[in-house]
């Protein structure tokens, strides 16, 4: 790329130029501020006065000038930041927003001497604007306009002169930074800065992830506007942007397509930590409420996962060999006295105490007693339970098949079928609304839900019964005991979901009526005294009650266990698909089963594969420890190529007798090293010692198990005895490698003796030879 200057001159020039821009900008948007706010007067005013139709048509102008001016009214930092010189387009034709649409130059837009004209100057931010002419003055970031900007490079530059990232605060262009990309034409551009990449990755991290809206780079933007069209799979190492790209893929759907994404997007997030470290980017496109960011512990409503079960369970509990359990257990749990699972003492083990289940049905009919004993009712419930429907939603099947036994029993017979018929029928309503029936049925077929039946998986004996032949003795005991812990696991949350399939949904009272308003163009939300609840209630509201999106996007899906995919495929049946990971960094050991099940959830629909191959996260000197532990760890594996260095080695200690000063004071020096966040990383087991070893060192350093760490990035990562990181499950080479990939600057690596470390104190599994 060619030689950019730094004249002060040219610089000051350039930034001048773009403030005129940014100006003509501001001014725009007020005028369409105060036109949005007018109409809404306006029709406040007119009351409720109009035909139907009128009425109608002003609610929808309401509507849309109200959306207009609450995205106006956002502050965006960096509003505007982008701008193209583009040669003139092929054929001429412009498009709707007023560009050339033609991606290569005219034939003669490049003179035979090498000089060449500027024709098209578009300036790119995070929502388009029109002057009063039409023509654009800001060109959204995902319009096709929009697009050479991200794509062109100077092997493939297209109409692309210069590209320029503007740097702004509120209303102040603050700096300019260009990439020259035909440098072999004279245009009489001039070119400032080092270039927007470097300058966007240099920067300190915060606990939050920026977007990357002003520096995507050519082949992210191949992903982020790929047709939504079926299942879009990108695979890359860390730090390639994978999260960044799936996330601004959501924006710039719902660019594309507002009405089909209505119906939602999820995004299904590893670890509560990454939702709250990526939930602010869409925000900042300029995207709310369309989008729901989730822990894949987080996706069942009223359920919040505070538990990691340790491998051996999470092994068990995440593989498809759960679903004969479950199927088992939804049914067995009927046999079961009324509260299974709850208060472990009561009766339990006594052969059937005052809360069995009841063992024999006795009614009224034809004034005198009709019984059915044991054996008949386990001949009825067996017959009920033939076939695969959720135990729930057999309960009337079992209740007609209850009543059948009972006319058998009672042994009336006519020889006139209508009066036969009429009898029967007389008898069913007598005996149905009779309480010995009603409370009969109650206790013999409860309603069942998801929590009670695993509470009832916490029981040993019926655990390895429910389980014969699928699970082991030993795999039993880890199982139920994990169970009895108080509190729920991420791997529970996905066995509830699975539960509440088996026992279909059980019948709710219905008291949300659907609200008449909701039928309206919104406008409810725009005027004060007709709204019930705030636009954000509302967009949390429908995306607590939503359970099926239109659109899902599955973050670090290496990490989603057989039952995971499961939860996640049936919140997506009818949706398209982004899935984004990284095989490398998998914390599953099942790679083979988890393919399975993702099939299963993805069904037969096309995928369209791309890979991600740079990393713009770590710098290479860290990046090249990281690779020694990959070849570890999946040997041939390739890692992605850094696009930076920084000079500064990691570095190597060896902790002595009190692990936690060590920590410690490794910690306290990447904090005055660092302007940013600092990561200490741990096995999992010793979280909550290493958060005491930090205590009162300020809020840029977190303590983090290893599995925690996914996704996150740090400004210094200082990672404690990687062996034990290693050791701690058959998938620990592969968490390790997570963890020493989560540095944007500057490494330390703290070894014990388990980590072997030679003399310079680099551990054995981090030593190239
Ligand atoms: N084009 C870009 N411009 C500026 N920063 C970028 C760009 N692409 C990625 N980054 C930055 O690189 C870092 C890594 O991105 P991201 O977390 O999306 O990677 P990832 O592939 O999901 O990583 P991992 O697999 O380790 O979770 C982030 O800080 C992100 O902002």
């Amino acid at each position: 790329m060619a030689a950019q200057t730094t004249a002060p001159g040219v610089r000051d020039r350039e930034i001048a130029a773009e403030q005129a821009h940014l100006d003509r900008v501001y001014s725009r948007l007020e005028e369409k501020i105060h036109e949005a706010e007018f109409l809404m007067n306006d029709a406040a005013q007119r009351g409720q006065v109009g035909t139907p139709g009128a009425l109608a048509e002003r609610d929808a102008q309401v509507f849309r000038a109200g959306v207009h001016l609450n995205r106006l009214n956002n502050e965006f930092e960096d509003f505007l930041f982008g701008r193209i010189d583009l040669l003139r387009g092929k054929d001429g034709r412009k498009g709707a927003d007023g560009a050339y649409t033609s991606i290569e130059p005219a034939d003669d837009a490049v003179r035979g001497d090498g000089t060449a004209e500027v024709a098209e100057t578009l300036h790119i931010g995070r929502i388009g604007v029109l002057d009063a002419e039409y023509a654009p003055l800001v060109i959204d970031w995902r319009a096709p306009a929009a697009a050479p900007f991200y794509r062109s490079t100077p092997v493939a530059p297209g109409r692309v002169v210069r590209r320029r990232v503007i740097r702004s605060k509120g209303r102040r262009v603050l700096g300019v930074e260009d990439d020259l990309l035909r440098p072999e034409l004279t245009t009489g551009l001039p070119v400032v800065g080092d270039g927007a990449l470097m300058a966007a990755l240099g920067q300190a991290r915060t606990h939050t992830m920026r977007d990357i809206v002003s520096s995507i780079q050519a082949e992210q933007d191949v992903v982020i506007r790929a047709p939504a069209a079926s299942v879009t799979e990108v695979s890359g190492g860390p730090g390639t942007g994978k999260t960044a790209v799936a996330l601004h893929r959501a924006a710039y759907l719902l660019y594309q397509d507002r009405r089909r994404y209505s119906g939602g997007i999820l995004c299904v997030s590893p670890t509560p930590l990454l939702v709250a470290y990526t939930e602010g980017v869409l925000p900042s496109l300029g995207e709310e409420g369309q989008v729901a960011i989730r822990a894949v512990g987080s996706l069942v409503d009223g359920v919040t996962a505070d538990l990691y079960d340790d491998p051996a369970v999470a092994r068990i509990k995440g593989s498809l060999r759960m679903l004969k359990v479950l199927r088992n257990a939804a049914r067995g749990c009927l046999e079961l006295p009324s509260a299974p699972g709850a208060g472990a003492g009561g009766g339990r083990g006594a052969g059937g105490g005052a809360d069995a289940r009841p063992t024999r049905l006795r009614v009224v009919a034809f004034g005198r007693r009709v019984e059915l004993e044991a054996d008949e009712l386990a001949a009825v419930r067996q017959q009920a339970l033939s076939g695969t429907t959720p135990v729930n939603l057999l309960r009337p099947r079992a209740r007609r098949l209850l009543l059948d036994a009972l006319w058998r029993r009672a042994g009336r017979s006519f020889d006139d079928p209508d009066l036969a018929a009429q009898e029967r029928a007389g008898f069913d309503e007598d005996i149905s609304t009779e309480p010995d029936f009603t409370d009969f049925l109650d206790a013999w077929w409860p309603v069942l839900e998801p929590a009670r039946v695993l509470a009832a998986l916490a029981d040993d004996k019926r655990l390895s019964r429910w389980a014969r032949r699928v699970l082991s003795p030993p795999e039993v005991r880890r199982v139920a005991r994990s169970l009895r812990r108080s509190g729920t696991s991420v791997h529970d949350v996905a066995l509830l979901d699975e539960l509440d399939t088996l026992l279909g949904a059980p019948p709710r009272d219905r008291r949300r009526e659907v609200d008449p308003l909701d039928q309206l163009t919104g406008l409810e939300e725009l005027m004060p005294q007709a709204a019930a609840e705030t636009r954000r209630e509302r967009a949390e509201r429908l995306a607590r009650e939503r359970t099926e999106y239109a659109h899902v996007i599955v973050d670090e899906a290496q990490d989603l266990t057989p039952m995971q995919w499961r939860m996640v495929g049936r919140r997506g049946r009818t949706a398209t698909w982004t899935i984004v990971g990284d095989p490398a960094q998998s914390s599953w050991t099942d790679v083979d089963e988890a393919a399975r099940a993702r099939d299963e959830a993805l069904g037969s629909r096309p995928r369209r594969r791309f890979t991600l191959t740079v990393n713009y996260r770590n710098p290479a000197e860290i990046a090249e420890v990281a690779a020694t532990v990959l070849a570890l760890a999946m040997p041939g594996s390739p890692s992605p190529r850094a696009v930076r260095s920084t000079g500064i080695a990691p570095r190597y200690e060896v902790a002595g007798d009190d692990l936690g000063a060590d920590v410690r004071s490794a910690a306290r020096r990447l904090l005055e090293e660092v302007d940013g966040t600092v990561g200490v990383v741990v096995a999992m087991d010793r979280r909550a010692q290493a958060r005491g070893w930090l205590a009162g060192l300020g809020d840029r350093v977190v303590a983090l198990g290893s599995l925690e760490a996914k996704g996150l990035e740090y400004d210094a990562t200082l990672v404690v005895a990687p062996a034990e990181i290693a050791e701690e499950s058959p998938a620990g080479l592969r968490t390790l490698y997570v963890a020493l990939t989560r540095a944007t600057q500057r490494l330390t690596v703290l070894a014990v003796p388990a980590d072997l470390p030679d003399a310079a104190g680099v551990p054995d599994l981090l030593r190239a030879d």
